[in-house]
């Protein structure tokens, strides 16, 4: 039990903090419903050198002892690093045209993902979680992150008034004054096959009609998932040990890391 954080969102879906929930019990419930949760990670151009640590600690951490199907997507398909998965557990690798723009790497993922799920998932996938490749695995991400629509609080902005919601009106990412609950990362959502592809859809619909009128969010698809999550409530809120970042240093209240974004360059390895 925890009483030093919030762990009940005001429309009653779970904030998953370490301490909240048991992980056996989890576990059993779902190994008797027999899932495959999906993961797709994007690593174009330079960061196909994060995709061997991220895949390795991956299947190591993420959903440990459950199927797992993930997707690389890459223009670099023949460095690929080889990763031995787990029993039950796959790799598929996805060739994607490259961008001469991170914003348009990080936003198209969106339409990627859409297309994944209309092509591949739907029907025989029940999960999926989108997650940035800049990563790594440290701790337990299983079960206990399963829902509806599942949404993870950005590690940097605990304080409402600096937000970085686009606050355009022009935009479709438009969040006014006073909106919006948490601050979410673009970096790593999740839920039912068929939830993140209508957001993911969403998403990339209103990215490109704000593109024909010559507008780009303040933070591309995380501007846009923001909208959506505070439009459409996500159904399980995951805490900040969900995607830390490791030039920050712990918080009291995280008491274990599971998934963090390495320090990186972005002069080196972003195309502009
Ligand atoms: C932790 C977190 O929530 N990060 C979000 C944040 O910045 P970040 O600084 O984390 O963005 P980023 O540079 O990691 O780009 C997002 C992701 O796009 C992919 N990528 C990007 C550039 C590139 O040249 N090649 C490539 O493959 C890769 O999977 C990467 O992890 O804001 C971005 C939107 O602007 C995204 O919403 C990120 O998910
Ligand atoms: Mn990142």
């Amino acid at each position: 039990l925890r009483t030093d954080v919030v762990t009940v969102t005001p429309w009653l879906a779970p904030v998953v903090w370490e301490g909240t929930f048991n992980e056996l019990l989890l576990d059993s419930i779902y190994k008797k419903k027999n899932i495959t949760v999906a993961a797709t990670v994007f690593a174009v151009g330079k960061y196909i050198m994060f995709l061997k640590d991220f895949l390795e600690t991956a299947d190591k951490h993420f959903f440990a002892g459950f199927r797992v199907d993930f997707y690389v997507f890459t223009d670099r398909l023949n460095e690929v690093p080889k990763v031995n998965m787990a029993a039950g557990r796959t790799l598929t690798v996805r060739s994607v045209p490259s961008s001469n723009r991170w914003q348009e790497i990080s936003a198209r993922r969106m339409e990627l993902i859409q297309k994944l799920i209309e092509e591949t998932l739907q029907n025989h996938v029940d999960y999926i979680f989108c997650l940035d490749v800049d990563s790594k695995f440290h701790g337990r991400w299983g079960t206990e992150s399963l829902g509806g629509l599942v949404a993870v609080i950005h590690p940097g902005l605990d304080n409402r008034s600096r937000f970085p919601y686009e606050r355009r009106p022009a935009s479709r990412a438009y969040v006014a004054p006073g909106e919006g609950d948490f601050y979410y990362c673009g970096g790593a959502f999740g839920g039912l096959v068929q939830e993140v592809h209508q957001l993911a859809k969403t998403c990339r619909n209103n990215f490109e009609d704000d593109a024909k009128e010559g507008i780009e969010a303040a933070w591309q698809e995380e501007s846009h998932l923001n909208r959506y999550m505070w439009i459409n409530k996500p159904s399980k809120v995951l805490s900040p040990e969900y995607l830390w970042q490791d030039f920050k240093q712990r918080n009291p209240e995280v008491l274990l890391i599971r998934f963090s974004g390495v320090i990186k360059n972005y002069a080196n390895i972003r195309p502009n």
